[in-house]
């Protein structure tokens, strides 16, 4: 078992702006980051919460997963995320243990890491996302 600690949370927001202002009052914290992530379409915002993080996610385009999410369900909890050591290897457990991994690769998250995700069917509601820091 290599998941190693709650890395974020991801929250879908349609109005990413706005959703920063509101994190920045909540947490009393500032966001210490925002990327663009091209191959997720997203637009990301992290705060800092103990050793994990809060991730704001808003859609850079209409086929971004964000917007179709935000367009079926509204705003709110995307996913959680669980760091690990080694993702290729993970993957292939998660696999060989009948999960559905979302793709045969990992692809490039935020914070230099790379990212990949399980179907949320698989957990009870909740889509997963595994990642693995290039730092
Ligand atoms: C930048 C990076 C980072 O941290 O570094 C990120 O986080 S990028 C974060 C954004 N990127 C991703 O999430 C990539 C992985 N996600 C995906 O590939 C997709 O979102 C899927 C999880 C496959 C869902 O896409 P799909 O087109 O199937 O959507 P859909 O609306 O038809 O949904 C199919 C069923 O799954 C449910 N469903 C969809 N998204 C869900 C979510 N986030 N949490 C819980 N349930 C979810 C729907 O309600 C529906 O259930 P019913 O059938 O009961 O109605
Ligand atoms: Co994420």
């Amino acid at each position: 078992m290599d998941m190693k600690y709650l890395d974020h949370i991801g929250i879908a927001v349609a109005d990413l702006e706005e959703a920063i202002e509101t994190y920045e009052k909540l947490l009393g914290a500032e966001c210490y980051k925002r990327e663009t992530v091209d191959q997720q379409q997203v637009e990301t915002a992290f705060f800092r919460a103990g050793e994990s993080k809060v991730e704001l996610l808003g859609a850079t385009g209409s086929d971004s997963v964000i917007a179709g999410y935000i367009a079926k369900k509204g705003e709110g909890m995307h996913h959680v995320a669980f760091e690990v050591e080694d993702i290729r290897g993970e993957m292939e457990r998660l696999r060989g243990e009948g999960f559905s991994v979302l793709s045969e690769e990992p692809s490039r998250g935020a914070d230099n890491k790379l990212v990949a995700f399980v179907h949320p069917k698989d957990n009870h509601g909740v889509l997963v996302e595994l990642c693995e820091s290039l730092d």
